[in-house]
């Protein structure tokens, strides 16, 4: 243990060869930081690096090659004893890598230390995943998730000693299934190699799981449900990718890996979907009806294309240009700081997230889940393009800043978003604002409101006198009067309920705050410095 001046203590500190010259290598504990410095003096572009201990990988002892050996202080040395550390570098555009870094000393015993040193700090890192099971959906996308799970990922899982059970999914709710049987407490987390609908049905799995376990009755909808704590990963192998890209910034494989290697841990808001009293769907990312639903019918016709199903559906409904009549009650997220029109977005760490579950978790110790049904609701009836209600900003490469760009990931609340009938110029205006940096919600036809339950009726559900509850007829003294209901009869959409097609034409839908967690940390604050952690400002750490 090495004493620097300002009392603060090192664990190690040693002169050790790196390339061809000999380097200032530290391991501070306390900081939790490995760094190594030149220890010539400072020139422009000098390589001073340093790693959290968090985002080291792995350490292993390396033997050094021939041509290695042959080349500078190698080969005056009869015997060089060397180490690797593999550790997490930040790239742009919140993308990860796996780098390595070998050092080299001629002393075994400090060679020894070192590595000692450094996989004793990685056990201290108890939020890693030691054993996970594995679903892969073999059809999602691209048809690439066997390859990218073989190829990408699961060599890091084997360098950061993680142990995997792994299934290839053979049919449709298979994994969710599964999960029901599966002796779940043998594992620390459960990874999903394929799209947004594949993680759905892992999700629906867990939570099912999980309330089943508690003796908690899904079909209850205003059922407190239990938390669920086993982590889900998302390795992106999809069509959309929407929920690994709204939580993680990118959609990438080797990134998601990474994150859940080094044990991230991300809550996640997740919506309940009913219909009298029985239980349908949960959602995280987006539940839409009209437009998005619209495309998701037609798009499973088109599997065959891929991804690609959905520009192809996405056009063709854009040219039909249904509208929908129904009503919509909600009760507005009182408890949360935040709302729709805020310029700034959820990111890691959120504050107003922390704070609105806080919030939550107090009035409901003072008042009850109960006391909860009769606070306000609002309650709007029209003609819709699209309902859309979003626990997450819903961002994806598609829309990189998504459906509702300010919403956030863990607050207890959704985004319900009402694009009211329009011409079919003003819908495509709508929506391509969904790809630039200009606002989709200035436009006198688009509503957006931070809720926390909601419910729709269709007019012919209405009409067939089917509601789910009567909340809605009890309000219908406050409907808009810009926007009266017509008497035009149109079959109904369908929901889109995470990329999995709902038909219900009457539902009621509540979010559960922080209901389950990702290996995720949510959206990084993009920080230019931070992409390969070398700073010329690296005295003051060491
Ligand atoms: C003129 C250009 C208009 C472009 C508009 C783009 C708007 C895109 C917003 C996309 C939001 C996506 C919300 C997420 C939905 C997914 O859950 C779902 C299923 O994903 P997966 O299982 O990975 O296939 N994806 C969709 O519903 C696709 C919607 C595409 C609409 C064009
Ligand atoms: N082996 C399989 N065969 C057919 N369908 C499957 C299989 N495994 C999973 N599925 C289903 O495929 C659907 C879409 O999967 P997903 O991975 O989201 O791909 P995509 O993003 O292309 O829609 C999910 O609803 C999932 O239940
Ligand atoms: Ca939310």
């Amino acid at each position: 243990m090495e004493q620097l001046p300002g009392g603060r203590r090192l664990r190690l500190a040693s002169s050790l060869g790196l390339g061809q010259r000999c380097w200032e290598v530290t391991l501070d504990d306390e900081r939790g930081l490995l760094a190594w410095r030149d220890p010539r003096p400072p020139r422009r572009g000098a390589d001073n690096c340093f790693v959290p201990t968090s985002e080291i990988i792995a350490v292993e002892e390396t033997e050094l090659n021939k041509k290695q050996r042959s080349i500078g202080k190698w080969q005056k040395m009869a015997k060089p004893h060397a180490f690797t550390v593999y550790y997490v570098k930040k790239a742009r555009n919140h993308r990860w890598r796996c780098r390595d870094v070998t050092f080299w000393c001629a002393d075994e015993i400090l060679c020894n230390q070192w590595i000692q040193a450094l996989k004793e700090l990685l056990e201290m890192q108890t939020c890693r995943p030691k054993q996970l099971l594995v679903y892969i959906n073999p059809y999602g996308g691209k048809r690439q998730g066997k390859r990218i799970y073989e190829q990408k990922v699961a060599p890091l899982f084997s360098l950061a000693s993680i142990s995997t059970d792994v299934v290839v999914t053979e049919h449709a709710n298979h994994a969710k299934d599964n999960l029901f049987e599966v002796n779940i407490n043998k594992y620390d987390g459960v990874v999903c190699v394929g799209g947004d609908g594949m993680f759905s049905e892992v999700m629906h799995g867990l939570i099912g799981r999980m309330q089943k376990d508690s003796g908690i009755d899904q079909n209850n909808p205003k059922a407190p449900l239990v938390q669920c704590n086993i982590r889900i990963g998302i390795i992106p192998a999809g069509s959309t990718d929407c929920v690994c890209y709204s939580t993680v910034g990118i959609s990438d494989p080797v990134t998601s890996a990474l994150h859940i290697i080094i044990g991230d841990c991300q809550p996640l808001d997740v919506s309940s979907v009913h219909q009298n009293n029985t239980f349908l769907k949960y959602a995280v990312s987006l539940l839409g009806y009209g437009f998005y639903g619209d495309v998701l019918k037609d798009s499973e016709k088109k599997r065959w294309m891929g991804p690609m199903r959905y520009d192809y559906s996405g056009f063709k409904t854009f040219l039909s240009h249904h509208y929908y009549e129904g009503t919509i009650s909600f009760q507005p997220a009182k408890h949360t700081l935040g709302s729709p029109r805020d310029k700034d977005s959820c990111r890691t760490g959120c504050y107003i997230c922390k704070e609105s579950e806080r919030q939550l978790a107090e009035q409901r110790k003072k008042c009850g889940f109960k006391h909860e049904d009769e606070e306000e609701w609002k309650v709007i009836k029209g003609k819709f393009l699209a309902i859309n209600v979003v626990n997450m900003c819903c961002a994806c490469p598609r829309s990189p800043k998504g459906l509702s760009p300010a919403a956030h990931l863990a607050d207890g609340s959704a985004d319900l978003i009402l694009v009211r009938k329009c011409s079919r110029f003003d819908f495509l205006r709508y929506l391509v604002r969904h790809t630039n940096k200009d606002d989709q919600f200035d436009f006198s036809f688009v509503d957006v409101y931070r809720v926390k339950s909601f419910q729709f009726t269709s007019k012919l559900s209405e009409d067939n006198e089917s509601s789910v509850t009567d909340i809605g007829k009890k309000h219908f003294g406050q409907f808009c009067r810009d926007h009266p209901a017509c008497c035009c009869n149109i079959a109904n959409s369908t929901w889109n309920c995470d990329g999995e097609t709902l038909d219900s034409s009457a539902i009621e839908v509540r979010v559960h705050c922080q209901l389950m967690k990702l290996f995720a940390r949510g959206i990084e604050e993009n920080c230019k410095d931070e992409a390969a952690y070398s700073h010329s400002s690296v005295e003051q750490l060491l």
